[in-house]
């Protein structure tokens, strides 16, 4: 099997990797298994430049082939955020449960129809001393007043997905690696891993 870093400290995305990942043949490993490297900041203003921040650093730092994700919510009520600051929405602890309950809050007021976003995910193939390729996958769906489910992460639990009738969170993992924006985004990647490995 061949072995992949991806350069994210976010377990929610480093198991949905594994099983991304590894339907290409590929072992996942991840920042978590390096837990004295410092997170790199993400000084980017879009998802492109910081998954791209996220790839080179790690991957100049290891000498190899580097995967970075950077990805969020856009909300269109609230004029596209939280955009590239989904993370820290609520402050830098980065706490799922307090980013949605401060999206909640902010969109109180929004009629049900009014409450359309959409998730979008960059990944970045830093490649030594070749461009870094990027490739960028998004999924409609809309805000839910309350939370429901309990798999996934992150904002998960209030992201409904109309043509399926359920929230990424009621979605099983299978299922969400076959809709989500980070599943779109890898489908553009795969002929590109096939060239490098
Ligand atoms: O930067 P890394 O180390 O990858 O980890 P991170 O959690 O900081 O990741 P981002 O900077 O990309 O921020 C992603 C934010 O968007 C949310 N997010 C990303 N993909 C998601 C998904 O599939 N389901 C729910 N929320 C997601 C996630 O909870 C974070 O709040
Ligand atoms: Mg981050």
């Amino acid at each position: 099997m061949k072995e992949l870093l991806i350069a994210t400290k976010n377990a929610g995305k480093v198991k949905e990797f594994e099983d991304l990942f590894g339907e290409l043949g590929f072992t996942v490993t991840s920042l978590l298994d390096y837990p004295s490297i410092e997170d790199v900041e993400e000084t980017g203003v879009t998802f492109e430049q910081n998954a791209t921040i996220k790839a080179e650093a790690i991957s100049h730092l290891f000498g190899k082939i580097v995967v970075a994700d950077d990805s969020g919510l856009f909300v269109d009520a609230l004029g596209g955020e939280p955009g590239v600051y989904s993370a820290r929405y609520a402050g830098m602890e980065k706490n799922d449960e307090a980013n949605i309950q401060k999206l909640l809050t902010n969109l109180e007021d929004v009629p049900k129809e009014k409450r359309t976003a959409r998730f979008h995910c960059a990944l970045a193939v830093a490649i030594p001393d070749k461009e870094t390729i990027v490739v960028e996958g998004t999924c409609e769906g809309m805000i839910t007043t309350e939370k429901h489910g309990e798999n996934g992460f992150g904002y998960d639990p209030i992201f409904f997905v109309p043509q399926l009738e359920k929230t990424m969170a009621q979605l099983d993992k299978e299922t969400k690696n076959k809709i989500s924006h980070r599943a779109n985004a890898l489908k553009e990647l795969v002929p590109v891993m096939k060239q490098l490995f």
